[in-house]
This record gives structure tokens, C-alpha cells and sequence, in this order.
């Protein structure tokens, strides 16, 4: 088990029965791991002329902000309805364990401009299927797709990847 692996938690049944909830809480409280994460986030972006990283609301703020440092990029937020001050795109989405919504300022994304999305987890990939979908109606070229957690059985990797998407994931679980 490598460092990041060991910092993650696993949680079982919960927040509903049957689903094993991978825990990113405890790897940033980790100061090495964090880091860590951070950096292989980042590494295989250095040079795709990323423009702005889109990270998605809760857990995706934590790593994108440093990633978008170490790319020199624009961080733009991917947030829950009600959130944002002016004008806003938005689109509902079904997720692992019940349905949301994300909304992103409409001026946050300029057409052409290179993005790189950023979350801690893609499960069925709605979450990450909604935001694409916010920044494409804005224009931009979603380039990649970066997560700390991926769970390729549950398609969402798939779905990126299908829709011409690179994907990036620092640990992948299988038999979720
Ligand atoms: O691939 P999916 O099936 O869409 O699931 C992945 C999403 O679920 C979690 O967020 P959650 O909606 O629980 O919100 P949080 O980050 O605010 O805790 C996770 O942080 C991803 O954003
Ligand atoms: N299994 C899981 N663990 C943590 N976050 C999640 N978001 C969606 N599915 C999840």
C-alpha cells in the first residue's frame, strides 16, 4: 500500500447501505499526503497549457486551489445551487446515493480556454458529466480530468474518456 492509499479511509455503508465511502478527510489531514496528492494531481498537466482548473464543490476545492497554483492556472467553482453571487448556469445530476445540482458563473470560462476538471472522487461520473457539460455550453475545451479517487466500476472514468476526456486518478478501487 503506497502513502496515499494508507491516508485514505474507508467507511462501509455509509451514507446509505451497500456503499464503500472513501474518506479524503483524513489523507489531508496528513501533511505528507496532502502534498503528495497535490503534486500527481498536477504532474502530467504541467505542459497541456491549461488555462483554468474547474473544481467541484465540496471536496474538490481542497485539492483544485493547489493545483491551479502549480499550473498557473485560473481556479473556477463548480458550486451546489444558491451559492453564487451573479449570473449562473446550472444543471441537475444523479449521483452514487441521490440527485444535486451544480451551477457555475456564466462569465467564469471563457470560449477557447483550455480547463482541466478537478474532484477528490469520480464514481457514475454525474457529478463530473454536469460540470463538462456547465463549461462546454460556455465554450471552453475540457482537456482532462484529475481525481485523487476513481472507482472505474461504477463508469464514470468511462464516460469522460467517451466524450474525448484524459483521465487522471491517483488510486483507483475496484469492487465498489
Ligand atoms: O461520480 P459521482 O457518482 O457523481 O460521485 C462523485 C461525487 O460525489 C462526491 O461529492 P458529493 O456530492 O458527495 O459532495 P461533497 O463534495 O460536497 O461532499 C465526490 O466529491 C464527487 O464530487
Ligand atoms: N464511494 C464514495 N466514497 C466517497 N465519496 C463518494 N462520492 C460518490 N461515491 C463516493
Amino acid at each position: 500500500m503506497n502513502r496515499l492509499e494508507q491516508a485514505i479511509t474507508t467507511i462501509s455503508d455509509y451514507p446509505s447501505p451497500g456503499v464503500q465511502f472513501r474518506d479524503i478527510t483524513s489523507l489531508v489531514e496528513n501533511p505528507q499526503a496532502f502534498a503528495e496528492a497535490c503534486e500527481q494531481l498536477a504532474a502530467p498537466f504541467a505542459d497541456a497549457g491549461i488555462q483554468k482548473v474547474l473544481a467541484i464543490e465540496a471536496r474538490g476545492f481542497i485539492f483544485g486551489g493547489a493545483v491551479a497554483v502549480a499550473l498557473g492556472a485560473g481556479m473556477v467553482m463548480a458550486r451546489k445551487p444558491g451559492k453564487l453571487p451573479r449570473k449562473v448556469i446550472a444543471q441537475t445530476y444523479e449521483l452514487e446515493y441521490g440527485k444535486d445540482m451544480l451551477c457555475l458563473h456564466v462569465d467564469a470560462i471563457k470560449p477557447g480556454e483550455r480547463v482541466l476538471l478537478l474532484d477528490d472522487l469520480i464514481a457514475t461520473g454525474g457529478t463530473a458529466m454536469a460540470a463538462t457539460d456547465l463549461a462546454q455550453k460556455l465554450g471552453a475545451e475540457v482537456v482532462a480530468a484529475s481525481f485523487v479517487v476513481a472507482l472505474p466500476e461504477l463508469g464514470g472514468l468511462g464516460r469522460l474518456q467517451a466524450r474525448n476526456i484524459q483521465t487522471h486518478a491517483l488510486l483507483e478501487y475496484e469492487g465498489d
